[in-house]
């Protein structure tokens, strides 16, 4: 009898101290939301618009564009799709944006972006309040240092002229198509692995072979299969299950390589210091200096420690992987499928490097890139390489007449935005000379209408590397080669991973230019 009555009293407390509030909520927010939820037919009680999240990301993504053009015809900017009873609320418009992504109150990252932290603990990607405010004071410092920046022309370069050989490969098959992909990718991390550790990763000669360079990109897949699958939510299933046991094996893989290469460059970095400190100038050291001794130095200030540190390189890892190397994939098929841009750009390039197709790209040379420059704004607004990003509502706020709830999620659908009719006229027309003529510019919204790299206090701190990173890449490879698309964007089967990702390969052909 008495156990009878202990367990009704503890299902009456779970009810009212967790069933209650949470339906009450629910309520509250439907009505809260019914105005942007443009599928209340399809919303079935407690399941919201779970059952229409197709399995194949690809229809998923077809219908987030559907739903933000809607959103956008009927200008109110913002949608909502409820995950059981979750509600995400969708920004898609410019208009009214800087009143979330600007407030220093809305910085927090939403629940996704916990399954990062396995691999990142809690870096600038991940971290908030304010460990995150500290930390970006601190690196900030060394992302915008022009002396640092330039000093990694070398390795931008290098790296550029090891992947034109490999594409130079792939132009004696011009008769067929080839995924570029992998070995952009490859590019992408030697350059980052050396411009923040000093390491040579040789991922683009030796990459098979290398097992930090496989489980990078592996790791990559299983979070984007967790992030989309539900089920995998949970750590005690995820960890049981293969591809929990496999994710932690790569875990070890990627810590224990950069625990090492990090402990290796302390070894260089207090031996330097030993003989900077000497008075003898001949001893003086010279060897160039990347992002890990910016943080090495604060350790020494005791302001960092090796732990911060160590979460911070495995966060440039990630963050300046990926999204560069799909940026250069992006903008090589999009050059495929206009020919005629395709052959601006080149006449761009043999006009700046007087074709000379073998010399090193200087700084001076990317200032003169104007054209490229607009492609390349055009690529990223076309195909943002990080097409959504998430934070949750730390107050209730007003969007556009439209009630935001505290605690809610609230999405901001870069790709969308950057498809806004309102803002880009024909926004499915590859058209770089928006961004040369001033009406882009004139709109009052332009501010937050091309947001490839966020905006507001938590932008990428990256940009400036990446931009210099892509001009370096892609003016190399734009001197030597002639690239042809085969397949049309829809064809491509975008999906919204952590990056805009095509769920069929990108096939190019590829061809030597004639001298
Ligand atoms: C074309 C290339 C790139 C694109 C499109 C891009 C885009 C973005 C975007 C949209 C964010 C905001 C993410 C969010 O709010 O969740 C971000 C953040 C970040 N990016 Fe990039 N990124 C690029 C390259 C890089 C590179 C090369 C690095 C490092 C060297 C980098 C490091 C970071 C970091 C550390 C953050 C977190 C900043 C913070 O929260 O304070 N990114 N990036």
């Amino acid at each position: 009898m008495i156990l009878l009555l202990i367990i009704i009293f503890g299902i009456l407390l779970i009810i009212v101290k967790y069933i209650l509030p949470t339906f009450i909520r629910y309520l509250q927010l439907k009505k809260d939301y019914q105005n942007i939820s443009f599928l209340p037919f399809s919303s079935i009680p407690f399941v919201g618009n779970l059952h229409l999240i197709d399995h194949r990301p690809y229809i998923f993504f077809q219908l987030m564009c559907r739903l933000s053009h809607e959103c956008q015809i009927k200008e109110k900017g913002i949608f909502c799709l409820w995950y059981s009873l979750s509600p995400v609320l969708y920004i898609c418009s410019a208009n009214g944006l800087e009143t979330f992504i600007n407030n220093s109150k809305q910085l927090i990252k939403s629940f996704d972006y916990i399954f990062l932290q396995p691999w990142l603990k809690t870096g600038l990607v991940t971290s908030n309040n304010d460990k995150w405010r500290t930390r970006r004071r601190l690196i900030t410092p060394s992302f915008h240092n022009t002396e640092l920046l330039h000093g990694y022309m070398h390795i931008f370069n290098e790296q550029s002229f090891i992947l034109a050989d490999r594409f130079n490969k792939y132009s004696e098959q011009s008769y067929k198509t080839h995924d570029l992909y992998p070995c952009i990718s490859a590019c992408t991390l030697d350059i980052i692995a050396e411009a923040a550790t000093g390491t040579h990763l040789k991922a683009q000669l030796d990459g098979e072979h290398n097992d930090f360079v496989q489980a990078t990109v592996r790791i990559g897949d299983i979070i984007n299969k967790r992030l989309r699958s539900p089920w995998l939510w949970p750590s005690c299933i995820f960890n049981r299950l293969p591809i929990g046991r496999e994710h932690t094996k790569l875990l070890n893989i990627l810590h224990s390589f950069s625990r090492k290469i990090i402990e290796e460059r302390l070894v260089t970095f207090n031996a330097k210091q030993m003989i900077n400190n000497d008075d003898d100038d001949d001893k003086k050291c010279t060897h160039r200096l990347v992002f890990l001794d910016c943080l090495l130095t604060q350790m020494q200030e005791k302001k960092l420690s090796f732990d911060d540190i160590h979460e911070e390189v495995d966060t440039f890892m990630f963050a300046g992987h990926d999204t560069t190397a799909a940026a250069i994939n992006f903008f090589c098929y999009l050059m495929g499928c206009y020919p005629d841009i395709q052959s601006k750009v080149h006449t761009e390039m043999d006009m700046i490097f007087e074709n000379d197709r073998n010399r090193p790209c200087t700084i001076e040379d990317i200032e003169q890139m104007t054209y490229l420059d607009c492609v390349i704004k055009e690529c990223m607004r076309i195909l943002p390489p990080v097409p959504f990003i998430s934070r949750e509502a730390q107050t209730d706020f007003i969007y556009r007449n439209q009630i935001v709830r505290k605690g809610t999620t609230v999405s901001i659908f870069i790709y969308g935005i950057h498809h806004d009719e309102s803002v880009f006229p024909n926004p499915k027309t590859f058209d770089p000379e928006r961004f040369l003529d001033n009406s882009f510019n004139q709109n009052q919204h332009s501010h937050y209408a091309f947001i490839p790299f966020s905006a507001g206090s938590r932008n990428c701190i990256g940009q400036r590397f990446a931009g210099l990173e892509e001009r370096v890449v892609l003016s190399t490879l734009f001197r030597q080669f002639i690239f042809r698309s085969t397949q049309t964007i829809d064809q491509l089967h975008l999906s919204m991973d952590v990056i805009l990702r095509p769920h069929v390969p990108i096939q190019m052909f590829i061809e030597r230019r004639s001298l």
